[in-house]
């Protein structure tokens, strides 16, 4: 309910009652695994100027004329195999870490969840907590490792939202915790459960993290820096197990550059050098979505035993798991310090 003064016009708009909002917001993914819904989602995701950095009169034609009606059935079919009943893992997911932080935060603050691509949106969901009364939103985009392509364009469109407001609601952002010593044991306490529950003992264990353009490093984007650090203080964590760690990057797309090395090709090593038992972790994805799910613990799994590998892991992402569900309390009660 908004506090109403007296004395107003009965159209008077409500009036703001200084509560707390949090919306926590991750990428965005098709509405069902249709090519349909799937192009439109592409064609949104795509069209961001932060995700492709090519001039639009260059790069709308390409995506447009080649991509949009080619990639959408090949997505569908991957989406469809890792889709659940209550939908895509990712929105799924988040939801749930969502509805998990109201319960944890307790009655005052509001929380909710959007996605940067898609729905529910982040102008509508900003939109709903302030119809709720929410003055000052804490926009939380569970990133751990800060990019230009994922952070930034979050906090745009958040901005986007408030452009159009007379009367604006006070915003912070999550920074990102790619280094955070709460995300540093969350990763440790949960790969270590999952490892320990293998019936297998991994001879490597991957660490992948989501490729970007080479040239992003370059130009001055810290997210190869933010990877590199989480992969070291994790190295650290799990230096007594007798496992070899090595950092890897997926999900390349289109002709330029990416970060190296890449997931696939190192995959293809390990399979040539005679690994017979591999475990693949992904602490970059606050969740468990098409990259992970798919491209790492099908394809993956799939590409390792063609190459001659024998036993095989993807484990979770932190997902709504205890530790995951902990450190993202520690992070979003730290940045509400003097709010609540
Ligand atoms: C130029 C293309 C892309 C850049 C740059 C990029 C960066 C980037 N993406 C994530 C996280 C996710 N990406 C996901 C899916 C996905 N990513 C791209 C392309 C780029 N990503 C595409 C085309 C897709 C869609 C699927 C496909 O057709 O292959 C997802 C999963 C979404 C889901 O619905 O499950 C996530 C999460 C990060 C963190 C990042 C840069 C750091
Ligand atoms: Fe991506
Ligand atoms: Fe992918």
């Amino acid at each position: 309910m908004t506090w109403q003064p007296q004395n107003l016009p009965a159209d008077h708009p409500p009036v703001k009652t200084g509560k707390v909002g949090v919306l926590v917001v991750n990428l965005g993914t098709p509405e069902a695994p249709e090519p349909g819904p799937v192009k439109r989602y592409l064609a949104e995701f795509l069209s961001d100027r932060r995700v492709v950095e090519i001039p639009p009169i260059a790069w709308q034609p390409i995506l447009r004329g080649i991509i949009l009606n080619t990639r959408p059935k090949k997505s569908a079919h991957a989406y469809s195999q890792v889709w659940t009943e209550e939908g895509s893992p990712l929105a799924v997911i988040t939801r749930q870490q969502a509805e998990a932080m109201q319960a944890r935060l307790g009655e005052g603050v509001t929380v909710d969840w959007a996605m940067r691509y898609g729905n529910p949106s982040i102008p509508d969901r900003m939109q709903a907590l302030m119809d709720k009364g929410c003055e000052r939103i804490l926009l939380a985009p569970l990133y751990p490792q800060y990019s230009g392509a994922t952070t930034a364009t979050v906090v745009d469109k958040a901005a986007d939202k408030l452009r159009t407001m007379r009367w604006q609601a006070a915003l912070r952002t999550l920074p990102p915790y790619h280094d955070d010593p709460a995300y540093i044991d969350a990763l440790e306490a949960d790969l270590t459960r999952q490892l320990d529950a293998l019936d297998f003992a991994p001879e490597v264990l991957l660490l992948s993290f989501h490729g970007m353009p080479e040239r992003t490093l370059h130009l001055g984007d810290p997210y190869h820096c933010h990877c590199m650090k989480t992969s070291r203080l994790l190295q650290e964590r799990l230096a007594g197990r007798d496992l070899r760690i090595r950092t890897t990057f997926q999900s390349r797309f289109g002709r330029a550059k990416w970060l190296e090395p890449a997931t696939d090709t190192v995959i293809g090593e390990e399979g040539a050098k005679g690994t017979k038992r591999m475990a693949i972790a992904a602490p970059g994805f606050s969740a468990d979505c098409l990259e992970t799910l798919e491209e790492l613990a099908i394809q993956g799994r799939d590409q390792f035993i063609e190459e001659g590998g024998e036993q095989f892991a993807a484990l979770s992402c932190l997902n709504a798991s205890d530790a995951g569900l902990a450190m993202l309390e520690t992070l979003l009660r730290r940045e509400l310090s003097g709010w609540i």
